[in-house]
């Protein structure tokens, strides 16, 4: 039987009269890689922002790791293992890349400036090495050492994005969710994304939940997917299923227009 890492149970969320959520429910399988779709304004950040603790649903419940989260805050759902990154970057640009995705061990450490001090003689030692290799292994991982020392903010877009899922991996999560990983790359670095995100699925177990417009990546890579429609749940299920699906077929890949195209070509000939 396959556990579900999250359950969605009939949330919505209206921002004064604009209904950016209405009753939707999914569940989210323990190791999977699971995308969202849909037009601008479907609602796609806003189901992300519900389940990082960003945006309080008006109704409906949250369930991670068997746990209800629905009224926990960002920070103590990031305790529990929720990871994120955001549509529009959010590294501290003046910092250096490795201080970046040091700041994203902070909620692990056990020492603060207040028992720092207390705890440096004994057991803080051993932790911060603890903490180095982990963070030395994502480096690694994401293969970014040749920038470790660079100042984030003068890097590419795309190198940006890779510190970017670096620090939301130093935080050990059992799930990361990934707003556009790939918005605004070029064919290269969306590849060199799709692997990594592929590979931290499969090597660290990391569940995954992303929204991305690029439907041949999202095909690619996800286990499932799920479209959003103003606000509603259209259709979630397996890439093929969606696939075949006549309003993503529409809307999506054009498919409906280029066979009418190659229709009234045939007519013309
Ligand atoms: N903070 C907010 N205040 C008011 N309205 C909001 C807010 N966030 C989202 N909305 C509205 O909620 C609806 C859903 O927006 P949302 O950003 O979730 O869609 P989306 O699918 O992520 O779109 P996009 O692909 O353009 O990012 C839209 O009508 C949007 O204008």
């Amino acid at each position: 039987m396959t556990v579900s890492i999250l359950n969605i149970e009939q949330i919505s969320l209206a921002f004064g009269g604009v209904k950016a959520l209405t009753d939707v429910s999914f569940s989210v399988k323990k190791g999977s890689v699971f995308s969202i779709i849909g037009p601008n304004g479907a609602g796609k950040t806003s189901m992300l922002n519900c389940i990082s603790g960003r945006y309080r649903p008006n109704s409906g419940k949250i369930i991670f790791d068997g746990k209800n989260v629905t009224d926990l805050r960002p920070n103590d759902r990031a305790d529990l293992g929720m990871g994120r990154t955001f549509q529009n970057l959010a590294l501290f640009g003046h910092m250096s890349v490795l201080d970046n995705i040091i700041v994203g061990r902070h909620h692990l450490l056990k020492n603060n400036w207040l028992t720092g001090p207390l705890y440096w003689v004994s057991g803080a030692q051993k932790e911060e090495l603890a903490h180095r290799r982990k963070v030395e292994e994502i480096i690694d991982f994401l293969e970014i050492s040749h920038i470790r020392k660079s100042i984030a903010g003068t890097l590419s877009y795309g190198l940006r994005k890779r510190v970017e899922l670096a620090r939301a991996m130093a935080l050990n999560p059992k799930l990361i969710l990934l707003d556009e990983p790939m918005a605004g790359m070029n064919l290269e670095e969306k590849e060199d994304m799709a692997r990594y995100i592929l590979d931290l699925n499969e090597e660290f177990g990391i569940t995954v939940v992303m929204i991305e417009h690029d439907m041949g990546v999202v095909m690619d890579i996800s286990h499932e997917v799920m479209v959003l429609d103003f606000g509603k749940k259209l259709i979630c299920g397996l890439p093929d299923e969606v696939m075949a699906d006549p309003y993503v077929k529409r809307a999506y890949l054009g498919l409906e227009e280029e066979e009418e195209d190659i229709l009234q070509l045939e007519g013309v000939n």
